[in-house]
Formats: structure tokens, C-alpha cells, sequence
């Protein structure tokens, strides 16, 4: 799977992923009062106004990039309703061929990892029958349960062709609390590292893994001392924008083959019509707005590449 991204980032030239986070809040006016009035102050109308802000949005950029990474949290607050619009935003993206990188953080111990592995990113067996559920392309990982709650994800992975990204050194303010923490003289994330390298080494697919990392943007220094830690590893790297990394703090992510880095934007992008830059483009435009914001990101990565 990891070769079809790679492929597809260079067919693009853009090495970027939109993260499709849909809250009530940025949504437009007009587009979250035409689901309340279709379908009441209900879940199912957030859900509606959700998947309607996200189909435009997706209508505007998917000719520019290669992937998206809708975050399942912001449908799973609407409940059942807001899955279902996970879903049809995943089966949407697919029809506009673009790859899916489902954003659940999961990992739990070896029994329920493999059922979570099934969901997400595998099938599941009813009677004579495997059937998807989620279907997305690649899953992003929780890895504090070790090789046991990684393992599952992993044999999914290789028996489906899919992807994964492990948390390896996050982009939030706290992230260093554990994660720099110095075990045997080293930080925490490296030890992460050494074992996502080794988990992914029998899911070559080319030159990478299908066992990626996530390495959030804020951090530079580290994302350098990572690069060369795990050349063979793809990144996917948050914290770009709404976050505050900058073009330059990405640089670091990539290998000298301009490979290896997978720069997600969510806020800066679906709430583009927002922002100061932008907002002559007006909110009845907002697709238009968020096309302009993946150009602009496209051109400012490329300068650094
Ligand atoms: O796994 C992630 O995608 C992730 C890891 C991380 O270290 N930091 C991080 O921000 N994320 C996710 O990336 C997205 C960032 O959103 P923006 O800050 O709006 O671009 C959110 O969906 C976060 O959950």
C-alpha cells in the first residue's frame, strides 16, 4: 500500500495528506443549517452537515493530492450517525481514488487489536462471508501495548496489502512527558522507533514499509534524529499550521530521495475560509478556499524539498 501512496504523491507532487476533521464549528452557516432544517437539532443532522461540508471539500482537492486522513473522532461524537458518515466519506474519498488513512489510534491487547485490525483495515467473518467494514487504506497505531497489541495490525497488514503509521513522537504540547523520557540512555520514541523499523521489516514494499511512523512537525531536531533512524519508514507527519510547524520544520522528515514524508493538514485546510489569507473567497466558497490552502501548502513544502 505504501508503494500506491508513493506513487500517487508523485503523480501529484504533493507529498500531503488533508485531514478531513469535520466540527460543528467550521462548518458554514449555510451548509449546517440546511441539514438542521432537513433533519432537526439531531445527530442526524450534524452527521448530514458533517458529510456535506466534507463531500465539498473532497469535490474541491482531490484532483491535487494523494490522500486524506478523516479522524474518527470528530464522526464518533455523533455517534452511530457520525460513523455513518465516516463510512461514506471513506467510500466517497475511494471513488475519487484517493487513499485513506484512517485516523483511530488504536491498540489494545493482541485479542482486541485483532479485532480493531479487522475494522479498520481488514475484513471480518460473518457465516461464509468476510466482509469490510471501515475499509481504509492505512491505520494510524497506538504502540504503548507493545509488540503483542502492535502484532495484529501488522498480519492484517501484510495478508490485505494495507498500511500503518505508529505514534513514534507526537506533535502536542505534552508529548515529551513519556515519550522523551531517557530508558537505557536513550528517549522513549527511539526505543518506539527501533521497534517500528523491526515490525515493519517483513512488510516491504519497495524501498518502505507499510509500517509507517507518525512524527508530528513540531519537533525538527527529533524528526532528524528519527530520519536516520528509520530510513526505510514512511512518516506521516501532523502539526503543520493550525499546530505552528513551518515548511522548514518539515524538511528533516524527508530522505535525500524527497521521499518518506506524508504532511497532514486538517484545521489549515477544511477551515480555510477562516483565516485572514482566505477569507475574501467568502464562506459560501469554502470548497474554493480549501483548494487555494492545498496549493499554497503544495508550493510552500515544495520550496523546502
Ligand atoms: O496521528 C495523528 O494524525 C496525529 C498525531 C500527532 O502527533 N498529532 C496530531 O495532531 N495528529 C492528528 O493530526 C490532526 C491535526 O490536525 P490539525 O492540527 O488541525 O492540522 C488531528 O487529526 C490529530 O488527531
Amino acid at each position: 500500500m505504501i508503494r500506491q501512496l508513493i506513487e500517487k504523491i508523485q503523480k501529484t507532487k504533493a507529498p500531503v495528506c488533508v485531514g478531513l476533521d469535520p466540527m460543528l464549528d467550521y462548518i458554514p452557516e449555510h451548509v449546517l443549517k440546511r441539514a438542521l432544517d432537513e433533519f432537526g437539532e439531531t445527530l442526524e443532522g450534524a452527521a448530514e452537515a458533517i458529510w456535506q461540508y466534507n463531500k465539498e471539500i473532497i469535490d474541491h482537492v482531490y484532483d491535487l493530492i494523494p490522500s486524506v486522513k478523516p479522524q474518527i473522532a470528530m464522526y464518533e461524537q455523533f455517534g452511530i450517525e457520525g460513523l455513518k458518515a465516516y463510512v461514506k466519506t471513506v467510500k466517497y474519498c475511494h471513488e475519487k481514488d484517493l487513499l485513506v488513512i484512517g485516523d483511530a489510534k488504536r491498540g489494545d491487547i493482541g485479542s482486541t487489536s485483532s479485532a480493531y485490525a479487522a475494522a479498520h483495515i481488514g475484513k471480518v467473518k460473518v457465516g461464509s462471508k468476510s466482509l469490510s467494514s471501515f475499509a481504509t487504506d492505512f491505520l494510524t497505531i497506538n504502540p504503548y501495548l507493545g509488540t503483542d497489541g502492535v502484532k495484529p495490525f501488522v498480519d492484517v497488514c501484510k495478508e490485505e496489502d494495507k498500511g500503518l503509521f505508529v505514534l513514534v513522537k507526537t506533535s502536542n504540547p505534552s508529548s515529551g512527558e513519556f515519550q522523551d523520557r531517557l530508558i537505557d540512555g536513550q528517549p522513549l520514541y527511539e526505543h518506539v522507533a527501533q521497534k517500528v523499523v523491526e515490525w515493519g521489516a517483513d512488510s516491504m514494499d519497495g524501498t518502505y514499509s507499510n509500517v509507517g511512523a507518525v512524527v508530528g512537525a513540531t519537533y525538527p531536531e527529533m524528526s532528524s534524529v528519527l530520519r536516520k533512524l528509520m530510513p526505510n519508514t514512511y512518516f506521516l507527519v501532523p502539526g503543520y499550521g493550525a499546530q505552528g510547524g513551518t515548511a522548514e520544520d518539515l524538511a528533516p522528515c524527508f530522505n535525500e530521495d524527497g521521499l518518506g514524508a506524508v504532511i497532514n493538514s486538517s484545521r489549515g485546510i477544511i477551515a480555510a475560509y477562516k483565516q485572514d489569507k482566505y477569507k475574501k473567497i467568502g464562506a459560501e466558497n469554502f470548497g474554493e478556499a480549501s483548494r487555494q490552502a492545498v496549493i499554497d501548502m503544495v508550493a510552500d513544502i515544495n520550496r523546502v524539498l
